[in-house]
């Protein structure tokens, strides 16, 4: 296990700028997620953790000391990636002991540690047969097995279940979280399923453009979003966000209000609220919107309202009463968010600077 520390951590490909001066502090024992959108920089901050690709500014540090000059096999680490590589002509056994094996250990004591890491990971019965033998799901679990069989300092996973089927990516998810709590290890883990993301991270990392958007717990995200693309990225349905102006204790757009009573700025604003906190009764005649589209999910229903400034997205719980080309009005809980209607799109309500006081 180690703590891992990227100070002003850069990666710069003739023009393009793939990671922008990032910082972070992934915590020994954590599993850490970084979540962002193709191209952000995910997979390329993750090879500079691993050596696969150089840094062209900055510092990473293992436990305090610098590894940025070393090559990856100095650094002590295990990667797992989307496309694992198997030996055909070896058994699940003998794959996840190789790592052991390449390090002079002897057959037997390889054979046991393989075999436990192998329990680990729901293998135990499948120890003797050869990859083509599996299914995927097996496979990619052979792979965390022999990425977990030394215990590396670190653990690098990047995008290690998109292979697999919806089912399987479940199960398999569940179990990495599992074998993560039992080996203690500190896992770094890059994705763009913002559920799995959820699901799994301790500490999750939203990226996007080469920069760190916002890095904390992952509820803490969901809640507190620091700008709108967080707000837009970290939940499904994506957050709702309406461009509108702050007067006089409400926020207004193309006509539909939205009572912010202590409001302690006005001008332009962008409004985010998620779709389980907007609030829909259906009207007689006229009424905020009108239902477009009704999804019916079984536990929940998704309604799409048409507005006057554009469209909302409302979850309602259960097999909702509603249908299409009703009339609504679209109310809110008081758990709304406010941001810039800037480009950087900041969150206006921060902990120092309150909106409402
Ligand atoms: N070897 C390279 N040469 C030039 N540009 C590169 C190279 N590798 C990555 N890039 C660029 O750097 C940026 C970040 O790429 P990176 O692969 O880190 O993104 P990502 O977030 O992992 O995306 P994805 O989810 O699609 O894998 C992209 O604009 C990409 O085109």
């Amino acid at each position: 296990m180690a703590t891992v520390v990227l100070e002003d951590l850069r990666c710069e490909f003739g023009p393009v700028v793939a990671v922008d001066s990032i910082n972070l502090e992934v915590p020994d024992g954590s599993f850490t997620v970084l979540l962002g959108p193709s191209g952000c920089g995910k997979t390329t901050t993750l090879n500079m953790i691993a050596g696969l690709e150089e840094a062209t500014g900055g510092r990473i540090l293992f436990d305090g000391g610098q590894v940025q000059h070393l090559s990856p096999d100095k650094r002590d680490i295990a990667m797992v990636f989307q496309s694992y590589a198997l030996y055909p002509n070896r058994t699940v056994l003998e794959n996840i002991a190789f790592p052991l094996r390449m390090r002079g250990m002897d057959k037997k004591r390889a054979g046991a540690l393989a075999a436990e890491a192998a329990g680990r990971l729901q293998l135990s019965e499948v120890l003797g047969r050869k990859p083509r033998q599996l299914s995927g799901g097996q496979q990619q679990r052979v792979a965390l097995a022999r990425a977990i069989v030394r215990q590396p300092k670190v653990f690098l996973l990047d995008e290690p279940l998109s292979n697999l089927d919806a089912k399987l990516r479940n199960d398999t998810r569940v179990r990495l979280k599992q074998t993560q709590r039992d080996v203690g290890g500190t896992f770094i883990l890059v994705t763009h399923d913002q559920m799995e993301a959820m699901s799994l991270a301790d500490l999750l990392v939203v990226m996007n453009a080469g920069r760190i958007q916002q890095a904390g717990p992952p509820l803490e995200l969901y809640r507190r979003p620091a700008n709108r693309f967080v707000g837009s990225f970290v939940g499904v349905p994506s957050m709702n966000q309406v461009e509108g102006e702050i007067a006089e204790g409400a926020f207004t757009a193309s006509g539909w209000r939205v009572p912010l009573p202590g409001a302690v700025r006005t001008g332009p604003a962008v409004l985010g609220v998620r779709a389980e906190d907007l609030v829909l009764t259906p009207t007689e005649q006229g009424g905020d919107g009108r239902v477009r589209i009704v999804e019916r999910l079984g536990t929940e229903t998704h309604v799409i309202v048409a507005m006057a400034h554009g469209e909302l997205t409302a979850r309602m719980a259960g097999d909702a009463e509603i249908e299409a080309g009703q009339g609504v009005q679209v109310g809110t809980t008081t758990n709304v968010h406010i941001f810039e209607a800037d480009e950087d799109g900041s969150r206006v309500d921060t902990e120092h600077h309150p909106l409402i006081v």
